[in-house]
């Protein structure tokens, strides 16, 4: 079931489409990556999803209901982790989480138990002005998932986290997701995306130029074969499409799966001695370059 669904979605600020005509349905329990490089409308779409600027032309349903006509009710299960956030300095964490929480119909009593989900349960009652960039990076999941939303909208999320945040940070979301919770994580790291993400949607200058399961994405899986003496290619060919690399003395060929043991057994079979069989995996990298172009 679609649990957010833009339709041709466009912005334009004073004369300049920040958003040409976008379309996307990111599913329930879904883990929606929004690639693109700055300026590409990351945000802009966030927003208009929010319902915290109104597009110029098309619509965002959010678990079926339009943003524009129930804007109360999609902020009541929506969470939103926004690239730049604010604090109050001279609250304390604790303080901050229970002050934004009164802006729901339904406070949640949940603050010290969140704290605790971004291991921040030691720092509760330090004054936020004291944090460090990572702490406050910590503190913003907490305040995204007060209402203990439906979808929670990520913007650029690990920005400022340590190497140990980073990873903390994906286990929080894996385990939210797992309890039914969908995530839209927008961020120009690649790497980011791969690891937490089950689809992407790739955007560029206000429009989506590819969405897809990652594996889809990255073009198909590659098997890599060297065999003493040369193996005939009409064997390797009930595999998948086999071409010859001269160069390296290698046949690749393009497979829908890991289906190394076979093509090993199939070679020993005919007597060949394997001397290379490895597995070449899809690059977001290049399909990424590829689309972005710069
Ligand atoms: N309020 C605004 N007024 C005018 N232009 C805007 C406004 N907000 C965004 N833009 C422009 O729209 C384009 C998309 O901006 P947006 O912030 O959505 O990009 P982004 O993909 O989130 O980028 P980043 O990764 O740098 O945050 C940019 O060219 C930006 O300058």
């Amino acid at each position: 079931m679609a649990q957010i669904e833009v339709e041709n979605l466009t912005k334009v600020f004073n004369g300049f489409r920040a958003l040409d005509g976008i379309s996307l349905v990111v599913e329930r329990g879904e883990i929606f990556g929004f690639l693109g490089p700055n300026g590409a409308g990351k945000t802009t779409t966030i927003n208009c999803c929010l319902g915290l600027i109104k597009p110029t032309s098309g619509s965002v349903r959010i678990a079926g209901m339009d943003v524009e006509e129930k804007p109360v009710e999609v902020k009541e299960i929506c969470g939103y982790l926004p690239e730049n956030y604010g604090f109050y300095p001279n609250l304390t964490a604790r303080q901050n989480l229970l002050y934004f929480s009164e802006f729901y119909a339904n406070p949640k009593d949940n603050v010290d138990e969140l704290l605790a989900l971004v291991g921040l349960q030691d720092s509760a009652d330090k004054k936020v002005g004291e944090f460090s960039r990572g702490m406050k990076q910590r503190l913003a999941l907490a305040q995204a998932l007060i209402n203990d939303p439906e979808v929670v909208f990520l913007d650029e999320p690990t920005n400022g986290l340590d190497p140990q945040g980073i990873a903390d940070f994906r286990k929080i979301i894996r385990e939210l997701n797992q309890k039914g919770k969908t995530f839209f994580f927008s961020s120009h790291i690649l790497s980011e995306v791969r690891e937490v993400c089950s689809v992407v949607g790739i955007i560029n200058r206000g429009r989506i130029v590819k969405v897809g399961k990652i594996s889809e994405l990255s073009g198909s899986m590659e098997v890599v074969v060297q065999t003493e003496p040369r193996a005939d290619e009409s064997l390797l060919r009930e595999f998948g499409e086999v071409e010859y690399d001269e160069s390296r003395d290698v046949y690749v060929i393009k497979v829908e799966s890991d289906c190394r043991v076979e093509i090993s057994r199939t070679l020993f079979e005919h007597g060949f001695v394997v001397k290379e069989l490895s597995l070449r995996e899809p690059s977001l990298e290049k399909i990424y370059l590829s689309m972005v172009g710069e």
